[in-house]
């Protein structure tokens, strides 16, 4: 089975945060994931994680003014210096948690506007040359316009094809089985194809973001598909449980059982 990741925005809400890692290593996950980390000190991050044996798979850069609107300023020309300066802000939560990689956030913009496309690109670009030098990765994630409506990057094809433009070793995919669901189904194939530029996978079901096994898709066929296209990184479970976490991790005890 593939290496689960908690996600502790979503998951284990009934603890304060802090107290999530605890939860989720009580659960039995070995590493978490999280949206952002900068309300915290860096090194209290980095203790939760040691204490309790805990990876931390991924976060998300900086993405400006989050209650505001913002998700991401990446595909935003005028906010280009505050991007560059988001970097520097995740640079000590990258170097505490030992993140492996992290998630770029692209803006509310729109593709078809070529101002925003460039500031994208070159951001990207910015991105994983920071990225390079304290030798992690950065990956970019499509989210469906239901969940995000205006959001920049709304489509796996254009992901892939900037990925690929861009040519960087550490710029990889973020495929979120939700969002290519939504956004375009054709899971497995998508898996297939994009697998080698795929460098972090979420779940959750579909369409109410929810357990892993119980909405339309087949959870465990993926997760039995991931392992046999060979998928090592980790796969976070960014999902709302219906009720209490830890009533309902019967599918996470299923999936560590085969
Ligand atoms: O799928 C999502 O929503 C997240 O992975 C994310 O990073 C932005 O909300
Ligand atoms: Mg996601």
């Amino acid at each position: 089975m593939p290496r689960f990741a908690a996600n502790l925005s979503m998951m284990f809400t009934e603890h304060p945060f802090l107290d999530r890692f605890a939860a989720a290593a009580d659960a039995g996950f070995t590493a978490v994931e999280y949206l952002f980390p900068y309300e915290h000190e860096p090194q209290a991050l980095a203790d939760r994680l040691n204490r309790h044996g805990l990876t931390q798979a991924l976060f998300n850069l900086p993405p400006g003014d989050w209650a505001g609107g913002d998700r991401g300023t990446a595909s935003l020309p005028e906010r280009a210096a505050e991007f560059r300066a988001s970097l520097e802000t995740a640079r000590p939560f990258i170097e505490a948690t030992g993140v492996p990689r992290v998630h770029m956030m692209a803006g509310m913009a729109s593709r078809a506007d070529a101002r925003a496309v460039a500031a994208y690109e070159t951001a990207l670009a910015q991105a994983a040359d920071f990225a390079a030098g304290l030798g992690i990765g950065i990956v970019i994630e499509p989210i469906n316009g239901r969940d995000m409506p205006g959001y920049f990057l709304n489509d796996f094809d254009w992901a892939a094809g900037v990925i690929g433009r861009l040519d960087r070793p550490n710029l990889r995919l973020q495929f979120d089985i939700y969002h290519r669901q939504i956004l375009h189904g054709d899971v497995t194939k998508a898996l297939e194809a994009l697998m080698p530029i795929t460098a972090h996978v979420q779940v959750a079901s579909v369409p109410l973001r929810q357990e892993p096994g119980t909405g339309e898709l087949n959870d465990a066929r993926l997760f039995a598909l991931l392992d046999s296209l060979g998928y090592q990184g980790f796969v976070g479970c960014e999902y709302r449980p219906a009720g209490e976490t830890v009533a309902g991790l019967g599918w996470f005890k299923a999936a560590a059982g085969s």
